[in-house]
């Protein structure tokens, strides 16, 4: 161990009841939305490969035609609380909407920059209706912020001559404003997810950024943030040179998720992920490998068996509309969710050996285990392995409690329930109320003889 002044501050996880409320959300909703919108990923005819959001950086645009999307931004379409309907539908306990992307756009009018909404012909803060909506609609908020600010001319991607310096420190200043700003006016937010700290002028930042994020923190009692906001001193991010996870939770499974608890380290964790293979923002190709409603779920399923929250990324158009294959997938979640969302919310990995038919979770402080089911083997039995002394005491199908199963047991602690059919073409959950084998007194006085 070396001695850190600017590492983690804590080890293991957060204990406080704000953390409980949000380890126990399963699955959330992220919404990227901005200028980038507009163009969708296509310029003057020409289509874009990369990420939509990132359109600004490609040299079929020109810089000044993309700051000028700022004159068109009107979104007449916007209803924040048609959005907050289809994510409570779907199902989403917290919602993380970009305030600004790497590009420097504010969804709020912040008063340290005129690149913002009140300089577009929508004039109007986009944030707060959709922090009140949300919050009206039983979702919490999380407000993603980038660093990395291409609007701003005091951002630099490195530190190089004193030029730089002084320009980054105000850079510095005008950050710490906007972050601050962002906690006064949305004061029921509950934490910040950061993204664009990966450039070496802010990884050089870290005691600037330990002293921000101690601020902001005595600012919000509760206040969440992820491991990806800062860097340890000597330049380390997410995992401190002592291997000690920043921040509250892991924020480096983007469009990834863990393949098993070990690479978990008993740290929290949300998983983001996009839709098509690699677009935030509104992209109108939709073109590559798009996840289907049961890839999904499989998704959120993996993540909570594993102690991970999984935030399914909505892109909604310049015009504030979200498009039919969003709202159809979210309405398709949403249906699953109505059935069996007792196995995702306030559940937890459940310590119990993975088998391929799919995931345990285990609900939070109780000895009931859900079985996610996604890959039917052909023989219809779904082997469970449970700690030793434990039985099962009862099984049935989540949302038909009458149709029940009786384990088959094969040996101590290892059962086989058998499905009554396997020709079922969607997700479903069995519910295992397993309790702890207690000694028999009786057989115990026996022995003593
Ligand atoms: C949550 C996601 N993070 C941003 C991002 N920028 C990247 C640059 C390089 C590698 C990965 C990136 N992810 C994406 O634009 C999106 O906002």
């Amino acid at each position: 161990k070396v001695s850190l002044v600017h590492g983690a501050h804590r080890t293991g996880r957060r204990t406080d009841a704000a953390m409980a409320r949000w380890r126990a959300y399963g699955l959330g909703q992220f919404i990227h939305w901005g200028l980038y919108s507009i163009p969708g990923g296509e310029w003057d005819g020409k289509t874009y490969n990369g990420a939509a959001e990132w359109i600004r950086s490609w040299d079929g645009i020109t810089k000044s035609a993309y700051d000028s999307l700022i004159y068109h931004f009107n979104p007449v379409k916007f209803d924040a609380t048609a959005w907050a309907a289809a994510a409570q539908q779907m199902g989403a306990k917290y919602v993380t909407i970009t305030t600004k992307h790497h590009d420097g756009f504010c969804l709020w009018p912040s008063k340290y920059t005129s690149y913002t909404v009140a300089s577009s012909p929508y004039k109007k803060d986009l944030i707060k209706p959709l922090v009140d909506a949300y919050n009206k609609a039983g979702i919490d908020v999380i407000l993603y912020f980038s660093i990395m600010d291409w609007s701003n001319p005091d951002w630099r991607y490195d530190i190089k001559t004193k030029d730089d310096s002084i320009a980054f420190e105000r850079f510095k200043k005008f950050t710490r404003n906007q972050l601050l700003e962002l906690l006064e006016r949305y004061p029921t937010t509950k934490g910040l997810w950061f993204d664009g700290t990966w450039d070496n002028a802010w990884v050089k930042q870290a005691a600037f950024a330990d002293e921000l994020e101690t601020e902001m923190r005595k600012m919000r009692p509760g206040l969440i943030i992820g491991s990806r906001f800062r860097a340890d001193e000597n330049g380390k991010r997410h995992f401190d040179t002592n291997g000690q996870l920043m921040g509250d939770y892991e924020q480096g499974w983007e469009r990834k998720i863990p393949n098993t608890i070990t690479e978990v380290h008993g740290n929290d964790w949300d998983c983001v992920m996009t839709v098509p293979e690699n677009q935030w923002g509104y992209n109108a190709a939709w073109k590559g490998h798009i996840k289907t409603t049961d890839e999904l779920l499989e998704m959120l399923a993996k993540c909570v068996s594993l102690d991970g929250n999984f935030v399914l990324n909505f892109g909604p158009k310049g015009d504030g509309s979200i498009r039919k294959e969003e709202l159809s997938l979210a309405r398709e979640i949403g249906d699953w969710m109505a059935v069996n969302q007792e196995a995702i919310y306030g559940c937890e990995y459940a310590g119990l050996e993975p088998q391929n038919w799919g995931y345990f979770t285990k609900k939070t402080g109780t000895d009931k285990i859900y079985m996610l089911v996604f890959n039917v083997p052909v023989s219809g039995a779904l082997r469970v392995k449970l700690p030793v002394q434990t039985s099962i005491s009862k099984a049935y199908r989540l949302g038909q409690p009458a149709q029940t199963f009786v384990p088959e047991e094969i040996q101590a602690s290892e059962s086989f329930i058998h499905l009554k059919t396997t020709s079922e073409k969607h997700p479903f959950v069995i519910v295992l109320e397993t309790a702890k084998k207690t000694e028999n007194p009786k057989v115990k006085y026996e022995k003593a003889k």
